[in-house]
């Protein structure tokens, strides 16, 4: 098997007497998009940030590409990070600040290729402070595809974008996985990790909660029938939780049976079953029952 591009072992972090990362232990391997998610307060950016080199462990052990993170010359140009907030000067132009990632990663891109893949060549003259919050964002993303980095980080990469922009990021990032980069992904949008993750590390009070495939996420829940009566109805064929605004919940470990019965039983009476959805449990629904 591969060698890891990232291993943690035991990583503690501590801030004073509170134990914010409590023995972690997981790996990211090459190629892979690994979706670091969680509650508030969970320890997902205290983890990130020591994976970064930005924070040293309390205790425990961290390895990007092999060395420690804190051998900034062999890891550092390798790795490309979209923070929340890239923090790049109101004054300079989008032009000078992508110019600057090369400066800072020490890695090498034509500027006007990478201004183009975030699609901000008509304020590529623009000075920072005058980006509107998603065209910022997109700024943000250049850090990430400057030079196509073997390991990318994004934080919350698509927040505050419309949909054009989401799907035009979520293309670039395809393309940097296709070049063969690693992603590392946070994002409170769970739709994003359900469909593009390959695995998830699932953190709650400093712990993984679940970590592995979404598949493997979801397994242990039941599948979810979802629709509406219009009207009056003779009863289900199925357990079920009826709404009084005539919502029905149908939890089940039989999808195709309880489905096949619920649709012979609407034909056989003439009842509409309106906003008809049925699949497997949602990341949602694990989100939801860690924190109930
Ligand atoms: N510098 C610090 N000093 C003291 N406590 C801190 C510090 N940084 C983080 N914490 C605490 O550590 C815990 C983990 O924080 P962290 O930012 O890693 O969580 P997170 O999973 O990224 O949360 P969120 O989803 O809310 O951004 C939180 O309870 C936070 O209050």
């Amino acid at each position: 098997m591969s060698t890891p591009v990232i291993e943690v072992e035991n990583l503690n972090l501590t801030y004073g007497d509170f134990h914010a990362v409590k023995d972690l232990t997981f790996e990211v391997r090459p190629g892979e998009l690994y979706a670091l998610l969680g509650t508030n307060g969970a320890g997902k950016t205290s983890t990130l940030e020591t994976i970064e080199g930005h924070r040293t462990p309390t205790s425990g052990t961290v390895r990007v590409f092999g060395h420690s993170p804190g051998d900034r010359k062999a890891v550092r140009p390798r790795m490309g990070i979209m923070l929340q907030e890239s923090g790049f000067s109101p004054d300079l132009t989008v032009r000078e600040s992508v110019g600057l990632i090369g400066t800072l990663t020490r890695r090498t891109d034509d500027v006007d290729r990478v201004i183009d893949v975030v699609d901000l060549t008509r304020k590529a003259g623009t000075q920072v402070g005058q980006l509107s919050g998603g065209e910022k964002r997109r700024l943000d993303f250049a850090t990430a595809v400057y030079g196509t980095p073997e390991l990318i980080f994004l934080d919350e990469p698509t927040t505050g974008l419309d949909i054009q922009s989401r799907d035009d990021l979520w293309n670039a990032v395809d393309r940097l996985r296709e070049n063969g980069s690693t992603v590392v992904l946070t994002t409170h949008y769970l739709e994003e990790a359900q469909q593009r993750a390959d695995r998830i590390g699932l953190m709650h009070q400093g712990v993984f909660h679940h970590e592995g495939t979404v598949a493997e996420l979801t397994r242990t829940l039941p599948s979810v029938i979802r629709f509406t009566l219009g009207g009056p109805a003779p009863a289900l064929p199925v357990q079920a939780i009826v709404g009084a605004d005539g919502s029905v919940l149908v939890e089940t470990f039989g999808l195709q049976k309880d489905l096949a019965l619920l649709l012979g039983w609407a034909e056989n009476h003439g009842v509409e079953l309106r906003d008809l959805s049925a699949g497997p449990t949602r990341l949602d629904d694990v989100f939801r029952a860690i924190e109930s």
